[in-house]
């Protein structure tokens, strides 16, 4: 099947933002992803809710919210109401995650949760029933443009099994280094949803690559026969 395909807004141009979301509005896009950063999960700032609230005014596709923050608690509500449509949290940023998800859930927002690369997929076996989405980080989270680190293959895999053996309605996402090179691959071991950030927004056609990159299930299928 044919994965969904969700452009970080991080890789776009914030001068001609609302350029940027009407081109993915006429694209094959499913979602928007929207990076927010804080300065103090990851070691850079992005942007907060009045920029969330500026694309979501233009969005015509589900706003799909990483929030790269420590105490994402204090900030649900808010983001909520400049228009998130699913939240992510981090597992690391979260003591009380299970409390953490059913607030998203009250919210009336999808919930996710974000690993970083180097935790472990196992640690959200109690949580996986509850959650929307997982999203794998396949670089250390915080910028663009880096290179896709090759153990994500791996663990996405172990964290399909899981997901299959717990029968949680969760889909894999995964985030970083995500191009038309390896989504075929990264369809195969068991991702739902391709997020790409660079190569589409430093495309010279980005609506193209958009299109190529919601191609890769049917060359992972060819593929697999
Ligand atoms: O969350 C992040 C980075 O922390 C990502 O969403 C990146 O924005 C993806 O960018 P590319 O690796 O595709 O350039």
């Amino acid at each position: 099947m044919n994965p969904l395909v969700a452009p970080s807004v991080l890789a776009s141009d914030f001068a001609n933002l609302q350029r940027e979301i009407e081109m993915l509005n006429a694209s094959e896009a499913d979602w928007i992803h929207v990076d927010v950063m804080d300065g103090r999960f990851v070691p850079n700032i992005s942007f907060g809710m009045p920029v969330v609230k500026a694309i979501k005014k233009h969005a015509r596709k589900p706003l799909d919210v990483h929030l790269m923050i420590v105490e994402p608690d204090r900030y649900l509500q808010d983001f909520k109401e400049a228009g998130a449509d699913s939240l992510t949290v981090h597992w690391e940023a979260c003591p009380h995650l299970h409390r953490t998800v059913q607030t998203i859930h009250e919210l009336g927002c999808r919930a996710g949760v974000a690993l970083n690369p180097h935790t472990p997929v196992d640690g959200l076996e109690w949580i996986l029933p509850d959650l929307d989405l997982v999203l794998v980080m396949s670089v250390n989270p915080g910028f663009g443009g880096q290179a896709f680190i090759d153990a994500s293959y791996r663990k996405i895999a172990r964290l399909r099994e899981l997901i299959q053996r717990v029968g949680s309605r969760a889909v894999i996402e995964v985030d970083g280094g995500v191009s038309p090179d390896n989504a075929s691959r990264l369809v195969e071991v068991g991702v739902d949803v391709l997020v790409a950030g660079s190569v589409v927004f430093k495309a010279h056609d980005p609506q193209a690559t958009i299109a190529t990159l919601k191609q890769a299930g049917r060359k992972a299928h060819t593929k697999q026969v």
